[in-house]
């Protein structure tokens, strides 16, 4: 179905209507492209913005009007009230869902004349930021009631259809009034970056409503899909990222793949590997590129003379090693996987001998504080070790503690790489 996306350019690639193509797309409606600004922005600021001239505005939405089936349309930057007006005719009789943006999340103005929105904001589903409900209502925002009540005031002084205070600058709670009722829609906070939230959340809304949900639901729905967006945002982009949903579900499959036969490669050890293992068990981590990891669950452990997976690959099924391959990744991103072996002297000293990168900490100088936080200690000892190695270390081992084993960690690009390094190690003879 297809959804009409009046949106402004962002160079950097984060918000605006790429954001907006990417959303609709995302979740299987035809995205039709409306232009009304280019701006010059990356994601620190916005250096200006050009808007192009309203008649403009007109023959692209007359240019696929006639064409299209639009079941919604949702209206983002305009970028100047001569646009603002002509958009808001031209699609009178749309389902329409108006973000709007009067300004970028870093503070830079999008909106010549911040008053002409109301032409839109009237028979609009609006979804304004706690900034854009006070600035349209009047009414300063500090708690729940107050969006409430400026919700219901925009719906009543501008005729929208229906407002979503959204809450994303204040208690993550959005609230809908729509048809004289109240809605709530709780979340949670997400990490991540936030760069295009709110262009992400009207093009879902659009794209739920055209495939005929209830605006409640979509509204929902569209909560869900930006948490997901943000969840998996990519640092390089420093924005959401409304392909989450896909990229997720490729790179679990392929880093499943990729781990299932790593381990396959590494339990052929058996006899060798054996002594290796320590009482813990050994486990082999593998991260996706959205930062999800894969291991064994219930680890790989000594089998009579060999050695043996216990379990399936499952997400999460590491937590040590998890946060040590997320602790590294934020220093030497390139690094996925990771795997540990019980600590000797021995294959620390050929792993030197190897030439590879070795490094290690001592638990007895982990600051008091960081042992009373109890779950910081992996992340701490990955940081000292990374430091102390001053560059990317193949190998880091530390020397144990009261009631904690002695440990080796092999690190390495891919899962394959671990398992050629496990191999060198243990092989007899040197390369
Ligand atoms: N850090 C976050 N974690 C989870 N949800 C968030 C976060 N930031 C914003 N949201 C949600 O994203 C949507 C967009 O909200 P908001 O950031 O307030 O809009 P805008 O981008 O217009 O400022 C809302 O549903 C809001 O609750
Ligand atoms: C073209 C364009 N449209 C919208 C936004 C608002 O998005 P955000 O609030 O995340 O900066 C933006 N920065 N640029």
């Amino acid at each position: 179905m297809a959804v009409l996306i009046v949106a402004g350019l962002d160079t950097g690639g984060g918000a605006g209507i790429k954001a907006d193509i990417e959303t609709v797309s995302a979740l299987g409606e035809h995205p039709l492209p409306i232009l009304t600004a280019v701006t010059y922005q990356n994601p620190e600021r916005v250096s200006g913005y050009f808007p192009l001239p309203a008649e403009a505005l007109r023959d692209q939405i007359r240019a696929v009007r006639g064409h299209f089936d639009i079941k919604a349309v949702k209206v983002g930057m305009l970028g100047s009230g001569g646009i603002a007006k002509v958009v808001a005719k031209e699609t009178e009789d749309l389902t329409r869902v108006f973000d709007p943006v009067m300004a970028s999340s870093t503070g830079e103005r999008l909106i010549d004349d911040i008053g002409s929105l109301k032409v839109l904001v009237k028979g609009s589903i609006v979804t304004p930021n706690v900034p854009e409900a006070e600035a349209l209502s009047g009414l300063k925002i500090h708690s729940l009631e107050d969006m409430r009540e400026s919700a219901r005031i925009i719906a009543q002084t501008l005729k929208a259809e229906a407002v979503i205070v959204k809450g994303g600058h204040l208690n993550l709670t959005d609230v809908l009034y729509w048809n004289g009722e109240f809605f709530e829609f709780p979340g949670e906070r997400v990490d991540g970056f936030t760069h295009g939230t709110g262009c992400a959340f009207s093009s879902a809304l659009a794209a739920f409503l055209a495939k005929g949900l209830e605006l409640p639901e979509a509204v929902e729905r569209a909560k869900r899909f930006v948490e997901g967006a943000i969840r998996f945002s990519k640092a390089e982009a420093k924005a959401v990222n409304p392909l989450w949903e896909f990229q997720r579900d490729a790179h679990r499959w392929r880093a499943r793949e990729e781990l299932e036969r790593a381990v396959q490669e590494l339990v052929k050890f058996g006899e060798k590997l054996n002594p290796h293992v320590p009482e813990v068990g050994t486990n082999f981590a593998l991260a996706t590129a959205l930062g999800e990891v894969f291991a064994v669950k219930g680890r790989i452990v000594r089998y009579g003379k060999t050695v043996k997976p216990v379990g399936p690959i499952e997400l999460n099924a590491s937590d040590h090693l998890r946060r040590a391959l997320l602790k590294m990744r934020e220093f030497y991103p390139e690094v996925r996987a990771v795997l540990n072996l019980r600590y000797s002297g021995k294959l620390v000293e050929r792993a030197e001998r190897l030439g590879f990168v070795v490094s290690f900490y001592d638990r007895r100088e982990e600051p008091e504080e960081v042992k009373r936080a109890e779950r910081g200690t992996m992340e701490w000892g990955i940081e000292t070790a990374v430091r102390r190695a001053g560059k990317r270390p193949d190998v880091i081992y530390h020397l144990g503690d009261w009631g904690k084993e002695p440990m080796i960690l092999i690190f390495g690009r891919d899962a394959r790489e671990v398992v050629e390094r496990v191999r060198v190690l243990l092989s007899p003879s040197p390369r």
